[in-house]
């Protein structure tokens, strides 16, 4: 039921090429007819011209069969040609499709799959499609549609040797069935086995640096070994299983060949048929089998296609949850009074991460946020943009719940530089023009200049225009940082999250880090999660998260006085 539903989904992707796809329908009916008349037209030469030595009528006859054999060559290349096409645009359309989804997805889906899995979606399985769409549609069609036509015609000139040509057709189609039954469960283990594998080398090749750092390269071999010898042997038995049908449909079509001799050799030495009736009919049992032996073969692709699709369409069907309710409201732009109370979060239900949190942040003013590791002050500020969303208690902003603006408009309002910097495939003008695309050449170098990283680009021999992979190996740990600031001071926000960065950073660069997150700030809401306290001793608001709670509120002055939490760490960490 479902991969039916997967497979009239894929061609829902042909919609929108009627045209083409009556062209193809033309050729496929010539195509037909020549494969169906051809067997036909060899017999019949024999009869009424061979036999009976009309010579002076064969030379038009044998015309008639070349000019059949070329519309059938000829018709069989257009439809193919025209099929690639199309074929091409759906799967380009399949994929967009695929990708727009992925994009739509909130971070809850994400946590749930490794990104190699999401990757074989792309990869092996869009491939799968594509093979099958290009190769095989057309193939599988005109088999069928050869089948009948030949059933039609057999029937037609004598239903007694129709019927022994076509006997054993039911016991093949039961056999076949139960050897695809068997084989699709098969196919389906081994697509899921190899999108583990992509997950795994994926997962290794991202993390290499730490695995050559700790030695652990044999150890990461074996593993993958394991994951390889697994997917071997479930290959091995989807393809042993689907390898039996070309072998056991031949087995039969032979079978079935030496019958229809014998029966047709018998019918003629009793005047009940002539040579040429039995050398169309070994023909046509030939052309009969050979769509069948087609099918067969191109089963292993049909399965692998399919279940493609499946894998495909349940990511296209998984539901963002995190969306836009009916009444979502626009936000042009916030005050930033930004209220939290009693909020309740957990990630995975029954482990809650923040208890019963209550905050309130005036507009303009700067919040810290400090405390041990893992203690949940990354998660309250993901609740903020709604990269997830609360279980309990309330989210506003100037005294609206954030659960009623419009997703977009809300994102587009918070500006966030995390601990990862990203840094895509581009030029730096790119890099920090992702921040806004509206931006003109001005805006950004005036971003840059605010952000401390402007001198540094003008000593580059391309400026802006220095090309950066993911990797961004032209740029330090810090120029990153610097960059992204770039890029979220150009895309404008009310209300600004700092997650700052721990990684070592020199001196110099940690200062002017500093001063472009100040210039960042000046003005607007700030939330800054902060591992040393000298980035928010001038904070307006300090709160000390501790297991998922508040520990301390206060100012800097205020929670010295405590002589808490707070202040024991300032001591530590200035004593230093
Ligand atoms: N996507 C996630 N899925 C499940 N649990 C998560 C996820 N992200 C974080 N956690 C868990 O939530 C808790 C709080 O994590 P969080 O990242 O908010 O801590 P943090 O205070 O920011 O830590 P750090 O200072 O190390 O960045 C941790 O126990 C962490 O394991």
């Amino acid at each position: 039921m479902k991969k039916q539903s997967s497979t009239s989904r894929l061609f829902s992707y042909f919609k929108e090429y009627k045209p083409q796809i009556f062209i193809i329908i033309v050729c496929v009916i010539i195509y037909t007819l020549g494969r169906t008349i051809s067997p036909f037209m060899s017999g019949y030469i024999i009869d009424n011209y061979i036999l009976v030595g009309d010579l002076p009528g064969l030379l038009p006859a044998v015309l008639l069969v070349l000019a059949i054999f070329l519309s059938t060559s000829i018709s069989g290349l257009i439809q193919n040609r025209v099929m690639i096409k199309i074929a091409g645009k759906a799967i380009r359309n399949l994929r967009h499709d695929l990708f727009a989804r992925l994009e739509g997805l909130s971070l809850k889906y994400f946590d749930s799959v490794s990104i190699g899995e999401l990757m074989s979606r792309f990869t092996n399985d869009i491939d799968n499609i594509s093979v099958t769409l290009n190769q095989s549609l057309l193939e599988i069609v005109s088999s069928v549609l050869v089948l009948l036509g030949i059933l039609v015609f057999m029937l037609f000139l004598n239903i007694k040797l129709a019927l022994v040509t076509i006997i054993s057709t039911p016991i093949t189609l039961i056999l076949s069935n139960i050897l695809a039954k068997k084989t699709r469960a098969s196919f389906a283990a081994s697509q899921q086995k190899l999108g583990e594998l992509n997950g795994y080398i994926e997962e290794n090749i991202s993390s290499e640096k730490v695995i050559i750092a700790y030695g652990m390269q044999e150890d990461t071999i074996n593993r993958f070994s394991k994951v390889n010898d697994d997917l071997v042997k479930i290959s091995i038995k989807a393809q042993t299983t689907a390898g039996l049908m070309a072998p056991f449909m031949n087995g039969i079509s032979n079978i079935n060949l030496a019958i229809i001799a014998a029966y047709g050799s018998y019918l003629t030495l009793h005047n009940q048929a002539t040579v040429g009736l039995v050398v169309i009919f070994i023909n046509f049992a030939r052309q009969f089998f050979q769509p069948l032996n087609q099918l067969a073969n191109l089963y292993n692709q049909i399965q692998l296609a399919l279940t493609g699709a499946e894998r495909v369409f349940e990511v296209m069907d998984e539901v963002p949850d995190i969306q836009n309710s009916p009444n979502s409201i626009p936000a042009e732009d916030f005050e930033g009074v930004v209220d939290i109370s009693h909020l309740d979060f957990s990630y995975v239900e029954g482990n809650p991460i923040l208890k019963d949190i209550n905050l309130h942040v005036e507009k303009g003013k700067m919040f810290g946020i400090i405390g041990p590791t893992g203690s949940g002050k990354s998660t309250i500020m993901n609740l903020l943009p709604r990269f997830y969303d609360y279980q309990g208690g309330k989210i506003t902003i100037d005294n609206t719940l954030i659960k009623d603006f419009k997703i977009d408009d809300l994102r587009n309002r918070i500006g966030m530089v995390l601990q990862d910097t990203v840094i895509f495939t581009g030029t730096i003008k790119e890099n920090i023009k992702f921040g806004n695309l509206d931006a003109n050449d001005d805006d950004v170098i005036e971003a840059a200049k605010a952000a401390n990283i402007h001198d540094y680009i003008m000593t580059l021999p391309n400026k802006y225009e220095t090309m950066l992979d993911s990797n961004a190996s032209a740029l330090s740990a810090g120029q990153k940082q610097l960059l992204t600031i770039a890029r979220t001071i150009i895309s404008k926000p009310d209300i600004l999250i700092l997650d700052e960065a721990t990684s070592n950073i020199d001196t110099r660069t940690e200062i002017k880090i500093q001063e472009a997150m100040n210039n960042m700030m000046r003005g607007r809401t700030s939330f800054v999660i902060a591992h040393r306290l000298k980035t928010i001793l001038h904070a307006d608001q300090i709160v000390v998260l501790k297991d998922g709670s508040i520990f301390e509120q206060g100012t800097h002055k205020e929670l010295l006085e405590k002589n808490g939490f707070y202040a024991e760490l300032y001591r530590n960490q200035f004593s230093i």
